[in-house]
């Protein structure tokens, strides 16, 4: 799969996308990952990339030019038919459904905002879909295109040994992971929970279910009500639900 990132820091997303899970993606050629920077494209000597807003108001607006043709050289870069994707604020909430889909795309051109944000035509003209990774407002779209990056490339076959693959189960699931726990056995008076080193790999397998289940009931409520439990995952989640309220 290629990622075109286009954004005025390059390193910074190049750098960042280089470490771990994602990093060894690239050594292996899973993924292919090109930087493309605006102001490279910029026709003035000054490499101008913003301007003041029309209207007026604080702060600088992207311009439409160097940004258009960083994406179109990015697009002619590779015959692969690619999404291009505009990360914001203003668009929808990026969940893990919409990343499974994104990882079935060949390419993705994940385009980076800055300042106040982008000519509302470049969008209009260039963007595919705008996706958000939530209700704050970061110093640019860098950080968003290195989430979105992450989560789609960790669903890359290959990308994911099977130790690290279980972490998916839940999420994808729909539901919060359950706890881990690692040596030493006691911290602070606090034991590991017995089951998790009695073997029982059927008992481990429904109490770590449980713990998902429960966890996603008090905190994630929203989540539990989209998702349709099975016969076993009913009774594991009022068993829990029993617990609690005992
Ligand atoms: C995606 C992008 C952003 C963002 C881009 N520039 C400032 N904030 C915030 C949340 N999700």
């Amino acid at each position: 799969m290629r990622f075109d990132v286009v954004t005025l820091f390059p390193e910074m997303v190049d750098s960042a996308a280089r470490y771990g899970v994602t990093g060894r993606a690239i050594e292996q050629g899973i993924v292919d990952l090109k930087l493309w920077n605006p102001r490279d494209w910029a026709p003035d000597r000054h490499r101008t990339v913003d301007d003041r807003p029309y209207g007026g108001g604080p702060g600088m607006v992207m311009k439409v030019e160097p940004l258009r043709s960083a994406i179109r050289a990015a697009r002619a870069d590779s015959d692969l038919p690619a999404k291009t994707i505009y990360l914001s604020p203003q668009g929808g909430l990026l969940t893990q459904d919409v990343v499974v889909r994104l990882a079935r795309c060949p390419r993705l051109i994940l385009v980076a905002g800055r300042y106040e944000g982008v000519d509302e035509r470049l969008i209009e003209l260039e963007i595919d879909e705008e996706w958000s990774i939530g209700d704050y407002v970061l110093s640019g779209g860098e950080l968003a295109v290195l989430v979105m990056f992450d989560a789609v490339v960790r669903l890359l076959p290959g990308v994911l040994g099977h130790a690290d693959s279980a972490v998916q189960d839940s999420h994808m699931a729909g539901l919060l992971d359950c706890p881990h726990y690692t040596r030493p056995e006691v911290v602070d008076g606090r034991r590991v929970p017995q089951v998790l080193q009695s073997g029982d790999h059927g008992a481990i397998r429904r109490w770590r279910l449980k713990q998902s289940l429960g966890r996603t009931w008090l905190r994630r409520p929203d989540l539990l009500a989209k998702l349709e439990l099975d016969a076993e995952q009913r009774s594991l989640l009022e068993e829990f639900k029993h617990e609690f309220y005992a």
